[in-house]
């Protein structure tokens, strides 16, 4: 036998020694599965680090050598992580698929705010100023969606600005004007809640409750509004995954509160051209991977009112089930956002433009 054949050979039987220990690894994986359910029933922790300790010294006493046993420890404590993980993950996706997959629920949740069906494949539109200023500036907007038969407003009370000098929002003098134009003009209303003590009273205001961006991942926020039944309009964080947007979203399908939007609202990216990146591509991802309507805010994604109208049309011909966009009496003016936001004009021009589009959608179907 020349050289090079003694060394296939000897692959051949690291290969056959390989696949005895993928084998094993998956004898003891199956075992260690079964020890993370006994540990749920035993309600123990799954995490041991006396078991890991006992299991590398016994590991130490009886290695037969030629690995030294740093690197078998090294090995080892690998293997016990996977385990950890198997047993984690056995625990949540053999026994329980998360509350907003499909999987859990094949079929479209849909949200019923003020009669608009919220996910029923006909678009919507969530229209108002950035943050409610005066009764007369809400009035004004809400009399101009009237005219285009829109019935969902939209405006911020509580403002999280990025700087603690900027306008802050009327507070629950916001959602009293809200409120009060919302019945004169017999609309929903959606308006964003910041933190978990004025929750209560503003339900008393509001027909969605809107999380903010900045705050997806206020868990408390986010547990006290899925104790609610009020519909939740709940934006993708400035960084977050779709992961962990789905995951923020559970939060509130886990306390039983069964109508959640998702907001796709931009993400922030190295471009610059956008105030955010619009994620065009989580709409279609987030409506395979979830039951839940989709919509998005068009003005905060893009922070550029020349690109309303075509990432409007992007986000309905994607699947979006809403768009959500900003529009002010007189925007130059504006407490806050007066760059971004729409005039009158411009918003009819804007509505004209999506709706010509969805019905020339509807009726010439493309074919893909
Ligand atoms: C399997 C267990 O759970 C974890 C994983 C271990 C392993 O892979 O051997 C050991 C201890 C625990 O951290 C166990 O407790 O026995």
């Amino acid at each position: 036998m020349n050289k090079m054949e003694t060394l296939n050979n000897l692959r051949i039987d690291v290969e056959q020694l390989d696949n005895e220990i993928l084998s094993l690894l998956s004898k003891r994986g199956e075992l260690v599965k079964k020890i993370g359910l006994t540990k749920k029933e035993l309600n123990v922790n799954i995490f041991d680090p006396s078991r890991e300790l006992e299991l590398l010294s016994k590991i130490d006493n009886n290695n037969p050598g030629p690995y030294n046993i740093e690197s078998l420890k090294r090995i080892f404590k690998e293997i016990f992580a996977a385990s950890k993980f198997l047993q984690y993950n056995s625990e949540l996706k053999e026994n329980k698929p998360f509350l907003f997959s499909r999987d859990y629920k094949s079929e479209d949740t849909i949200v019923n705010v003020n009669g608009q069906n919220i996910g029923d494949g006909i678009p919507r539109f969530i229209i108002g100023p950035c943050a409610v200023e005066s009764f007369e500036q809400v009035q004004k907007v809400a009399a101009e969606m009237s005219k285009r038969g829109l019935n969902l407003l939209r405006g911020g009370a509580f403002k999280p600005r990025t700087s603690p000098y900027d306008f802050q929002g009327l507070g629950i003098d916001g959602l009293k004007i809200l409120s009060s134009v919302s019945k004169e003009y017999d609309m929903g209303v959606i308006t964003e809640i910041m933190s978990t003590d004025q929750l209560e009273e503003a339900l008393e205001y509001i027909d969605v409750i809107q999380v903010g961006a900045r705050n997806m991942q206020n868990f408390s926020l986010l547990k006290a509004v899925g104790q609610t039944n009020t519909p939740v309009l709940l934006k993708r964080g400035l960084s977050a995954t779709i992961e962990e947007f789905k995951l923020a979203a559970e939060y509130i399908l886990a306390e039983g509160n069964t109508n959640v939007i998702l907001c796709e609202r931009g993400i922030r990216t190295y471009e610059t051209a956008t105030r955010n990146t619009l994620d065009i591509s989580a709409v279609p991802i987030l409506k395979q991977e979830t039951h839940l309507p989709v919509v998005v805010d068009v003005t905060h994604s893009t922070g550029r009112k020349d690109l309303l109208i075509p990432t409007a049309k992007a986000a309905l011909a994607i699947g979006a089930d809403g768009i959500m966009a900003e529009v002010h009496p007189n925007p130059a003016i504006a407490l806050s956002d007066s760059k971004q936001q729409m005039n009158f004009d411009e918003f009819n021009h804007f509505m004209d433009a999506i709706e010509t589009f969805s019905n020339k959608a509807v009726l010439e179907p493309v074919n893909s």
